[in-house]
């Protein structure tokens, strides 16, 4: 059974070592987190995981890593400089912020509506309605909220609201050592537009056909107004996103391709299907650039179904927008005039020699919200016979972040010790991922303390092994105990049979 609530993942994430509060010792930033030792080899081993599937198993893909500071006419075509905004509002009394949908989503059953019916908003429950009903008129919707008496959630007290406004979430910043109007950029708030502007590039040098895809990890920023829900929501985060390049007309198909390999993907990864819904984004809840998307919403604990992947089709928007020669390329998207694109983001129909904009898909996934859900669907409690409670992180051993160790039982004991080393390094050298030589506490609370960090294996090195059985054969020479974390079984096997046994298992 998956975790309960967030709290108990909060805990166990900060009391193991896999994340913690970023810039903790000053009192933390808000809005970031750092992996602390096993939370960096978690996440590390989910962005391979996913790279294998996406790039290396697959013949259609390259990868991609593009800089994270962006020049700015990137993000003006792209329309985020326009766009990319949340509806931002303030409480007078209380001097605290809110995003305009998060402060509707949390006040009493009736507040909402009585809003949306003082501006003549018919659909009280449709929120993206309302939101957009307020946004049009934020002076009426100032006055509507205090006379509906929407409450600030810091003090539970009616607030004295401001008109909301647009407020745009990437952060700029200088770039170079004079500070004028013209040397800003910004930290890209996505990948996606690095891969957008090197189509050309990726195309030129590989020699690629349609479809194919460009894959992509890493790290994206984004102001947002209450980052919170541990790393659900934060400031600066990774995505691992791909732009599917394909034929007009074969857009829609390749979507629902698209959607099953991505579900087929994070089952993988432990994740149940039965615990993913998946939403069709109703047309009214659509960005701007999209056709249709289908938001994979993970029941995380506390908060129920929340998006943890979106699978966009984007049509040609993307490269439509970045591209040279708009006019001649009959675009299917309404896309902003650009006359400073250097390049034909197009391609050559063979037969009709006509160019085009390919259409995109774009499956983006956040690394974050994933080691979230994938902590959460690992945590299990168990109660033992003895009526102990057991806690224990039932990982995919291939995402596990220690897969081995090897605890000597004797750790005054040098051939013991000694023998236990040697045995670790043998095993690293497999390539498995880390194996850690542990001789801290006793064997019982090793074994308690790798459950409650997923560690598929215990290897346990003792008199037997080291030829000095307690009955004086040394029939047990050479063979190591060996502990599964889900059965707590325990095996004996040989140690010339020991990097079989474990590549097989964790594989
Ligand atoms: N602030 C954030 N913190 C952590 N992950 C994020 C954040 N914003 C987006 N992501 C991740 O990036 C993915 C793709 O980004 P996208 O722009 O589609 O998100 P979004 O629809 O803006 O998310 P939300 O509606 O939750 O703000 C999301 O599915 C999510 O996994």
């Amino acid at each position: 059974m998956p975790a309960e609530t967030m709290d108990e993942l909060v805990s166990l994430a900060k009391r193991r070592g896999f994340i913690f509060p970023g810039s903790d010792l000053y009192g933390g930033l808000q809005g970031t987190y750092d992996y602390g030792p096993l939370g960096v080899e978690l996440k590390n081993n989910l962005k391979a995981a996913w790279w294998r599937a996406n790039v290396y198993e697959r013949d259609d893909m390259e990868g991609l890593d593009s800089s994270i500071l962006t020049h700015r006419l990137v993000l003006r075509y792209s329309g985020h400089e326009a766009t990319f905004s949340d509806p931002l509002i303030d409480n007078r009394i209380s001097k605290k912020r809110y995003r305009l949908d998060h402060l509707l989503k949390e006040q009493k059953p009736g507040v909402a509506a009585a809003v949306a019916q003082a501006l003549g908003v018919t659909e009280a429950e449709n929120l993206s309605a309302l939101v957009a009903a307020i946004m049009a008129e934020p002076e009426r919707a100032a006055e509507a909220m205090k006379a509906a008496q929407v409450v600030d959630p810091a003090d539970g007290a009616p607030g004295d609201w401001t008109p909301p406004r647009p407020f745009n979430m990437m952060f700029k910043t200088t770039i170079g050592p004079v500070a004028d109007e013209d040397s800003y950029g910004y930290l890209r708030p996505e990948t996606a537009q690095g891969i957008f502007v090197n189509f050309k590039n990726v195309l030129d040098s590989t020699a690629r056909r349609l479809p194919f895809g460009i894959a992509q990890i890493g790290k994206a920023f984004r102001n947002e107004i209450t980052p919170r829900n541990f790393i659900f929501r934060v400031r600066e985060f990774e995505q691992m996103e791909i732009e599917f390049f394909v034929r007009p007309g074969t857009d829609e198909e390749w979507h629902q391709r698209w959607l099953e390999a991505r579900l087929t993907w994070w089952e993988a990864q432990g994740l149940p299907r039965q615990q993913i819904h998946v939403l069709d984004v109703p047309k009214e809840d659509l960005a701007h650039y999209s056709k249709r998307t289908f938001d994979l919403m993970y029941n995380y604990p506390t908060l129920g179904f929340e998006e943890i992947e979106g699978i966009a089709n984007r049509s040609d928007y993307d490269l439509g927008s970045h591209t040279k020669g708009q006019a001649e390329l009959d675009l299917q998207a309404r896309v902003m005039e650009n006359p400073d694109s250097t390049a034909r983001l197009a391609v050559q129909d063979e037969q009709t020699k006509k160019w085009f904009v390919p259409f995109v898909i774009e499956p983006s996934a956040g690394v974050d919200r994933g080691v979230l859900a994938v902590l959460s669907q690992a945590y299990t409690k168990e109660r033992l016979e003895s009526g102990e409670e057991r806690i224990v992180l039932k990982f995919k051993p291939h995402l596990a972040p220690i897969k081995v160790a090897v605890i000597p039982l004797a750790k005054n004991k040098e051939e013991i010790t000694g023998y236990a080393k040697d045995l670790k390094r043998m095993l690293q050298g497999l390539g498995l991922g880390r194996v850690l030589y542990e001789d801290t506490g006793n064997i019982g609370k090793a074994y308690r303390r790798h459950d409650e960090v997923g560690t598929p294996f215990c290897v346990t090195v003792d008199y037997d092994t080291i030829g000095k059985s307690q009955d004086g054969s040394t029939r047990l020479q050479d063979t190591v105990t060996v502990r599964d974390r889900d059965t707590m079984q325990q095996e004996r096997v040989a140690v010339r049979e020991l990097a079989a046994y474990l590549q097989e298992r964790l594989r």
